[in-house]
């Protein structure tokens, strides 16, 4: 309900990329916001830039010197929204915030890519000073000043105060097709539609629902650039005829923002050479965290994720960059470098299920990994509602997540996106051009780690037999570590005694 008392209805602090734009999209909606840097600078520039876009607009952006004003500013209990930083900054504002005199209900809301663990200390930590709340927040610049899609998580109270200007910020879709509505217009929010947010649960659980989104949205850019390559290396197409055919992909199942966005940068030239841009810019990829995070919460918790942390690894290659240069020249790769002509426009085809096949694969063990952690942490996620509010708004969202919503709605209790009918009947369908794709690439000597880390996934997936059964001999017969049988009760503990000749076998 905007515009309560003459006083503010939310503070934002820090504004940067997603600060700023989240502030201006809050003030579009019709709330009084109070806006604070350290750089006042970035305080005036935000304050003007609320004023250019909508002339006429009562302002409703005030910019503050400090953070004792910004406090005055606001309506009890206050909200104040961070967006620093993940780590020390969080602390840090929050101890700045204590001093300025935040009171125990005021209402800290914690939007930064911040580590869950951290936001489950902070909250308790914090009990007392203040409500500590926590939601993640994907969407990027465009996202946050236009519609991001949101997760919020922690003190149920502090989420009925906030959820009316989160469902106004949110980016919107259409419910009947799952479409986003998208209007990029100041001044004039998408008011009609699903808003993508809704509560995910206690404290951290949202942090982690978007850890775990970063680290399928790592996963989905390096699927493409495997693609990239592969057309690129492999066919000897331009980056601009690969636009072309991303453009094409993304009319069909492999529609999704990332895809489109891969297509524009390939298609962009350089200002300064006129040569294609993506040739101009280094082969090093940076990273913050999130992904890294959630490859590591998968080996810690024993679910499979491997697509997820082959993209981790992928950045971690590109970056070793005078070893990458070393190595080119010293190790042997196969000797055909291209595919005859005649088989281009097959493969091109066999590619486009590859990474269809993939994709679901690495969503498939990004929603494994939610599962496990929710029940091992107490946590009720509703799987269809985080597909819901990821169709739009976010940076991995895709037409796809309308199937995902579908197979959470048909199963709330699906162990694994693979056993949706709809998805294991897709890759099933597809899996023979897959392995063609995987074995040109295999052939070619292009790496594709995540298409067939994916594929070798798929593979496990579906054997009923893994030769982990020799693994537990090759550990009894070190370690004595005991081994199962296959034809007693589970759990029944045997030993053979590999180094004495008879070779006696022990139930434990
Ligand atoms: N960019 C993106 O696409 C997304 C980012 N995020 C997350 O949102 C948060 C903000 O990101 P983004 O806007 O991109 O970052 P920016 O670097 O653009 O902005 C960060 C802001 O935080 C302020 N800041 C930095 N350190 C401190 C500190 N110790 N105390 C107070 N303020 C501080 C900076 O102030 P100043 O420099 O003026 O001193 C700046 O205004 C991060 O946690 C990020 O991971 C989440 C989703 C998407
Ligand atoms: O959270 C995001 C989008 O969802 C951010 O863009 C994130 O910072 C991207 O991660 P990285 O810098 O590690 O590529």
């Amino acid at each position: 309900m905007p515009n309560r008392s003459k006083l503010n209805d939310i503070g934002v602090i820090g504004l940067g990329v997603m600060g700023k734009n989240l502030a201006l999209n809050i003030v579009d909606n019709g709330y009084r916001v109070s806006a604070f840097d350290l750089d006042p600078v970035k305080v005036t520039a935000a304050v003007a830039q609320a004023r250019a876009e909508v002339p006429g607009r009562a302002q409703v952006l005030d910019g503050c010197n400090n953070l004792t004003d910004m406090l005055a500013s606001l309506a009890k209990p206050r909200i104040l929204v961070l967006s620093v930083p993940a780590g020390a900054p969080v602390d840090g504002v929050c101890s700045a915030l204590f001093a300025a005199g935040l009171e125990a209900d005021d209402i800290v809301i914690d939007t930064g890519n911040s580590l869950w663990t951290d936001t489950v200390e902070r909250e308790q930590r914090y009990a007392g000073k203040c409500v500590f709340f926590s939601s993640a927040v994907s969407g990027g610049e465009v996202g946050a000043r236009f519609g991001p899609s949101l997760m919020p998580s922690g003190d149920l109270k502090a989420w009925q105060h906030v959820a009316p200007i989160w469902k106004a910020i949110a980016a919107k879709v259409d419910g009947a097709t799952g479409l986003p509505i998208e209007r990029f217009e100041p001044g004039n929010p998408v008011t009609e539609g699903e808003p993508c947010t809704s509560y995910i649960g206690p404290a951290g659980a949202g942090h982690y629902v978007k850890m775990v989104h970063n680290g399928i949205e790592y996963a989905d850019m390096q699927l493409i650039c495997e693609a990239y390559q592969l057309l690129h290396d492999g066919l000897g197409m331009t980056p601009f005829a690969v636009g072309e055919v991303f453009k094409g992909w993304n009319q069909g199942s492999l529609n999704s923002y990332l895809m489109g966005i891969s297509a524009e940068v390939l298609q962009q030239d350089d200002p300064l050479t006129g040569k294609p841009l993506v040739e101009m810019i280094l082969d090093k990829a940076g990273q913050k965290g999130t992904g890294l995070w959630t490859a590591v919460s998968s080996l810690q918790i024993g679910c499979p994720a491997p697509t997820i942390a082959e993209a981790v690894y992928a950045r971690a290659v590109s970056t070793q960059k005078p070893l990458r240069l070393a190595l080119s020249q010293k190790l042997a790769g196969p000797a055909g470098t291209k595919l005859p002509e005649d088989e281009q426009q097959a493969f091109i085809q066999a590619l486009e299920s590859a990474l269809y096949c993939a994709k679901v694969c690495s969503y498939a063990q990004g929603f494994q990994l939610m599962a496990m952690t929710a029940k091992e942490q107490g946590w009720q996620l509703d799987f269809a509602e985080i597909a819901k509010i990821w169709r739009a708004g976010c940076i991995i969202r895709a037409t796809f997540l309308q199937s995902i919503t579908q197979a959470y709605r048909d199963n709330a209790e699906l162990h694994n996106l693979l056993m949706a009918d709809s998805f294991s009947q897709a890759l099933s369908q597809k899996q023979k051009e897959w392995r063609k794709a995987v074995i040109s690439a295999v052939s070619l000597g292009i790496p594709v780690p995540c298409i067939a880390s994916a594929l070798s996934y798929y593979d496990s997936y579906r054997s009923e037999t893994l030769p982990a059964n020799l693994l537990q001999g090759q550990r009894d017969y070190f370690g004595a570590h005991s081994f199962e049988r296959t034809d007693t009760p589970a759990g029944d503990k045997y030993h053979l005694n590999w180094s004495d000749a008879k070779r006696e076998l022990h139930k434990l």
